[in-house]
């Protein structure tokens, strides 16, 4: 394959477009963007994935943070764009629980990248294959200047070893 990490850049984006319907279900709504529990749960379940898999779980719980991070600086973009612009604040309103999964899904996809590219993330060419392969996801998803750079956020911590 021409770009390797393309499917791991892909996975993150689709986690991190999530955080429309995140945000889209807490606007109006008393819940906050920040939910520490949620967070713990998140972060329990890909360490206990990561030790499944083999991989270090300081690592995956790093590159979960920075996940749980670039979603949450979506979400505040867009509180703070339909707090000034109510016109192009949500209408309808997703379930929460209906997004979970999806975020689920989405985290079992990344480990699963993080364990099946582990050479790759490893090697002295991460860096550069992981910009082009997230240009390459930015361009194919039709990215907004937003979630281009919270995607790159989001992949802040992906390149080094991901076993101890
Ligand atoms: O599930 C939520 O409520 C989210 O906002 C998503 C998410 C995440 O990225 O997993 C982000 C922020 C919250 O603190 C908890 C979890």
């Amino acid at each position: 394959q021409t770009r390797p990490l393309q499917p791991i850049a892909l996975a993150v984006s689709l986690r991190l477009a999530t955080a429309d319907a995140v945000a889209a279900a807490k606007w109006g709504t008393p819940s906050p963007i920040d939910d520490p529990a949620r967070e713990a749960q998140v972060l329990g379940a890909v360490a206990a994935q990561a030790a499944d898999e083999g991989l270090s779980a300081v690592r995956v719980q790093q590159i979960f943070r920075d996940q749980i991070e670039a979603n949450k600086e979506v979400q505040r973009a867009l509180f703070g764009w339909w707090s000034v612009a109510p016109g192009a604040a949500p209408t309808v309103r997703p379930d929460l629980t209906q997004v979970r999964p999806v975020i689920d899904r989405q985290n079992t996809d990344i480990l699963l990248q993080l364990r099946d590219q582990e050479a790759v993330l490893a090697g002295p060419d991460c860096v550069p294959a992981l910009v082009d392969a997230a240009v390459a996801v930015a361009a194919e998803q039709r990215l907004d200047p937003l979630h281009q750079a919270t995607l790159a956020r989001a992949l802040v911590s992906i390149c080094g070893p991901v076993r101890d």
